[in-house]
């Protein structure tokens, strides 16, 4: 498969996809393009399909209609070892890692790449402690994963992610339990992977600081797309969330020098 894509060409293209479970039609003929190297956040109300469209994407869903396709080849047309070679994914809840210490879960990262039996070679070892040190989990790498607090255990698989070296990064919602500092922390380590990124959020006022693009889903359709000062408007936030809100603009500006919209939220409407 190709592994490498111009800047900019789309790395994920969903084409007319849809996805019924029991009975109930849950997504409804998403077309969606996922450009290489930007990071592209997913934010909708609850219950609008945003985790089952990142599904379809990890290929824990199989669409009911359409195609997805990962450098225009069909995801399901993949061999799952090689799509999980160039795709990694974080998700809200930390799967129980049966008491590995978090170097072993770090070192996860690697299996993809790996033949059943071979051992970790001493170039393995270094990806994987420099990775533990770019998350800043030195002092923790001996510990049980399981004894990890919220944040660290979200830090310990993005350290996965960047020992997997992967093309996409998708993240459902990684920082609904994490407190502001991780939050902010977790995104922007995210960000400085300079992979491309799928991410649902909830607070939108980090969606607009982290994303380069913005996907909102209602109701399992898509109903906007654009960067985020495009989209986050007074009327988008009235129509989708139902909310009352002034946008203005944050007082810092992006890295490529864009205003960055900001939210407040007015309560008692
Ligand atoms: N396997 C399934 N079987 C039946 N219904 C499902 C299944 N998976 C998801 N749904 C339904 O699909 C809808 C969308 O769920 P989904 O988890 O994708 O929403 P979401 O946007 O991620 O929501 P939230 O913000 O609350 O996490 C919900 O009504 C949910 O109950």
């Amino acid at each position: 498969m190709h592994t490498e894509s111009a800047p900019n060409a789309a790395l994920v293209n969903v084409e007319n996809v849809s996805w019924r479970a029991a009975n109930k039609s849950i997504l409804n003929n998403i077309n969606l393009q996922i450009p290489s190297g930007k990071f592209v956040g997913l934010i909708g109300p609850n219950g609008a399909g945003k985790s089952s469209l990142l599904r379809c994407l990890y290929r824990f869903n199989r669409p009911t209609l359409g195609k997805i396709t990962f450098n225009q080849q069909d995801i399901w047309q993949l061999k799952s070892e090689d799509y999980a070679k160039h795709v990694a994914v974080v998700l809200q809840e930390t799967p129980s890692q049966f008491n590995l210490s978090l170097y072993d879960v770090v070192a996860l990262g690697l299996t993809p790449h790996k033949s059943l039996f071979s051992s970790t070679t001493q170039s393995d070892k270094q990806k994987i402690t420099q990775a533990i040190a770019t998350v800043g989990l030195e002092q923790q790498c001996n510990q049980s994963f399981e004894s990890l607090s919220g944040g660290e255990k979200q830090r310990a698989l993005i350290a996965r992610a960047i020992v997997q070296q992967p093309q996409l990064l998708i993240m459902d919602e990684p920082t609904s339990h994490l407190d502001v500092k991780y939050q902010i922390q977790v995104m922007e380590l995210a960000k400085s992977l300079g992979v491309t990124v799928f991410a649902s959020f909830h607070d939108l006022n980090l969606a607009a600081a982290m994303c380069d693009e913005l996907v909102v889903i209602k109701k399992g359709e898509i109903t906007h797309t654009g960067t985020p000062l495009q989209v986050l408007s007074e009327n988008m936030l009235a129509e989708v969330f139902e909310v009352c809100a002034q946008v203005t603009h944050h007082p810092q500006l992006s890295k490529s020098g864009s205003s960055i919209p900001h939210i407040t939220y007015f309560y008692g409407y």
